[in-house]
């Protein structure tokens, strides 16, 4: 079969982690792991949000955009997230595609009080560690990037760090795969991987087949407020969002904005 945008991006992810794994050896992770303050509880702050819970995402470029925004100083941006009313904030540690790095995710954690969310294509077990010791308190896994073993061993793992797991999905298998991995945080991307396309109603399909005491999350694609509160009527408990908060000139005022987003149920998808 032909690699898709996933495989690709994943080479890059892996010779980079080769590179750091020098550097930076697993005792050393764990050394600054034993010194940073415990992981938020970040599956908590999300369910118990007041509004729709907003995850506000720094976020430079994508592979389907481009470069989005330049963000010199990405600890300012999520300092205005927290100031909107955020509930976490996702700092894009992955260099190749999206121009992040763990300095970004590092300047975030010192800048802000709420929950840091390290968003990565997480492969292997020293990139959990490493979440950790930069000081994350939520790590992404991303279902179709992993098979079910290892899926299931790095959730054990983050968990018995104290982080949250943001379980990401596109569709019902993938679904099941998260449940019965131990998702207590489910994210439907609802941009695929493979393919980069973006199906904003595959949240509104999966979200029946997500037990009621699982966090959902509404990931991609979100334009406005309308697509805000489209999800929040599918059932979202939040939405991630990336693209609309960087490209926004008043990003404290946007986030504000979504999370007051009440539910319409008139309308229907776009
Ligand atoms: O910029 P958007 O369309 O608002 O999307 C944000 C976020 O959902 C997206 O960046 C994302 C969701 N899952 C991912 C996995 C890897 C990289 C990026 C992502």
């Amino acid at each position: 079969m032909a690699p898709t945008v996933l495989d690709d991006i994943i080479v890059g992810v892996r010779s980079d982690l080769a590179e750091r794994e020098v550097r930076v050896t697993r005792d050393e992770l764990r050394a600054r792991i034993a010194d940073v303050p415990p992981a938020l509880d970040a599956a908590s702050a999300l369910r118990d949000a007041p509004g729709l819970a907003v995850i506000a995402e720094v976020k430079r470029s994508s592979p389907s955009k481009g470069a989005l925004a330049t963000i010199a100083d990405p600890a300012a941006l999520a300092t205005s997230y927290e100031a909107g009313g955020a509930t976490a904030v996702s700092v894009l540690t992955e260099r190749h595609r999206f121009g992040g790095s763990l300095t970004d995710l590092a300047a975030v954690r010192d800048a802000v009080r709420i929950p840091v969310l390290r968003k990565d294509f997480v492969v292997e077990a020293y990139q959990v560690d490493e979440a950790r010791a930069w000081g994350a308190d939520i790590v992404l896994l991303i279902v179709a990037a992993l098979t079910q073993e290892r899926l299931v061993a790095l959730h054990e793992q983050a968990t018995a760090l104290g982080m949250t797991v943001l379980v990401e999905v596109h569709d019902e298998e993938e679904t099941r795969r998260a449940l019965d991995a131990g998702a207590r945080v489910l994210g439907v991307n609802a941009r695929d991987l493979k393919t980069l396309q973006v199906h904003r109603d595959v949240f509104a399909r999966l979200r029946p087949l997500v037990p009621d005491d699982v966090v959902t999350i509404a990931e991609s694609g979100v334009r406005d407020v309308e697509d805000v509160r489209a999800y929040a009527a599918a059932g979202a408990r939040g939405v991630l969002v990336g693209e609309a908060l960087v490209t926004h000139g008043d990003p404290a005022a946007t986030v504000g904005e979504f999370t007051r987003a009440a539910p319409v149920t008139t309308g229907g998808p776009r």
